[in-house]
């Protein structure tokens, strides 16, 4: 089957190929761009209280008739301060821009209080929010930024709203791409193509004109694969790696199912790959994936329902879902794009993996070149990847090479 096929076609050079770069190539300094003089602290607010109108600059909100084609900061959001003054924030990292399209979409409902939580980029993180709708939208978007203002995060330095994706993807460091039609009952996922296909090509040409250089971009909105693959084309200037597919749900429905089946909890499920596309041709890797650590076929002795019922569940499962519920998996969704940030910002425990369609462009496993395709991908930490630079000084004409690398992991198929 090709499950089979696919995980005997590896080789060892895909590690390196898929090692992923630091986050932080924020420009930003830890001061804010908007940042004026904070008010005096105190440790007893309940005796201290008074009206401080000549040290507080009231936000004017924005409305939705000025938002012409502007980005502009949200109510609160408009009013900083100057970091370096608040004694809890001088730890804090600087300041990094996150843009989400689709912002007043149901998946982003749950993804934005994730993000502005700290629960995905961790507590010593601030982060701004620059959310993309649309004229249809924009009212919705507003109602948004209220309840982010309204959540009190204290993380959560700038929120700014906008319809031009050239606006609002400016210096953005992340750009979780959600904004795009979801199919309904009875459809599949590639009839979406003609509709959403061209936000895609829009949108990468917003990216390659605004974004940080190193912008990591996941796309969300189906067919996510192909979408990806026309906002990589379309973004020349940024590198083809920083380009991902969301695949990770598919392969957090595995490990459930596996999980469900062996009578384990999940957390014992690892080394999941998903296949290919987000589509019901996808191959959730049984083969390879492992329960307790060991091979998924010595603990479920019941070899037909992997081979015949596991793929399909996992395969059908959004569709199943859309049946239930009259719309299609939101929260899960968004809880497994936290998952795949993290796992780009982290890297890979040791011996596992994660699945998240990527470029093919130069993939060990005899996958067609030029298309986003799901695989085992692993992150590697910055000091991982300066000891193999240090490795290979003679090749890159830095002096004699030193290898002191940690130990590797193998992936599917690796000898
Ligand atoms: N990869 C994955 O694992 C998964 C992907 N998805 C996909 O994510 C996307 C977003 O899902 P979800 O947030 O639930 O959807 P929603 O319908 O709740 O929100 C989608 C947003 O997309 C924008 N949009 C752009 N074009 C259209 C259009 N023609 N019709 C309707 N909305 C449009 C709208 O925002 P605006 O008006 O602001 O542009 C809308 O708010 C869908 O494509 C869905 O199939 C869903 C689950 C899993
Ligand atoms: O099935 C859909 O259309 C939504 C989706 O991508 C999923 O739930 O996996």
């Amino acid at each position: 089957m090709a499950v089979a096929e696919l995980s005997t076609s590896c080789t060892k050079t895909h590690s390196s190929q898929l090692s992923l770069s630091s986050s932080s190539s924020s420009r930003f300094s830890h001061h804010f761009r908007r940042s004026f003089r904070p008010l005096p602290t105190t440790r007893n607010p309940t005796i201290s209280c008074s009206v401080a109108s000549d040290q507080v600059q009231t936000p004017i909100p924005v409305q939705a008739q000025d938002l012409k084609g502007k980005s502009e900061c949200y109510g609160v959001f408009c009013l900083t301060y100057d970091l370096q003054a608040e004694e809890e924030t001088k730890s804090w990292k600087k300041l990094i821009n996150i843009a989400v399209s689709g912002a007043a979409g149901m998946i982003s409902n749950h993804l934005l209080f994730k993000i502005a939580s700290g629960e995905v980029f961790g507590p010593n993180q601030p982060v701004a929010l620059k959310l993309l709708g649309s004229e249809r939208s924009i009212q919705a978007l507003e109602g948004v930024a209220m309840e982010l203002e309204d959540s009190l995060f204290p993380l959560l330095r700038e929120v700014s709203i906008g319809i031009n994706p050239y606006e609002v993807f400016q210096d953005a460091e992340w750009a979780l791409l959600i904004g795009a039609k979801p199919r309904g009952p009875g459809m599949e996922r590639a009839d979406l193509l003609d509709i959403n296909g061209q936000i895609f090509a829009e949108q990468g040409k917003a990216l390659n004109a605004s974004a940080s250089p190193n912008v990591k971009v996941i796309v969300v909105g189906n067919p996510c694969n192909t979408n990806a693959l026309i906002c990589m084309k379309n973004a020349p200037n940024i590198p083809a790696k920083n380009f991902h597919a969301l695949t990770r749900l598919d392969e957090n429905r595995a490990k459930c199912q596996l999980a469900l089946k062996a009578g384990v909890f999940y957390d014992q499920v690892s080394n999941m790959t998903i296949w290919g596309n987000h589509s019901t041709t996808q191959v959730p890797d049984f083969l390879n994936a492992r329960i307790k650590g060991l091979p998924v076929k010595e603990v479920i002795k019941d070899h037909k329902w992997l081979e015949e019922e596991f793929t399909e569940k996992v395969q059908k499962r959004g569709g199943v879902l859309i049946k239930k519920w009259g719309r299609s998996s939101a929260a899960s969704t968004a809880v497994s794009i936290v998952d795949a940030i993290r796992s780009l910002i982290t890297p890979t425990p040791k011996g596992d993996w994660f699945s998240s369609g990527v470029y093919t462009n130069g993939n060990p496993y005899g996958i067609v070149e030029d298309i986003v395709f799901s695989m085992p991908c692993r992150s590697k930490s910055e000091a991982e990847l300066l000891a193999e630079k240090r490795c290979v000084a003679h090749l890159t004409g830095e002096g004699i090479g030193f290898c002191d690398l940690p130990e590797d992991t193998m992936l599917p198929g690796e000898m």
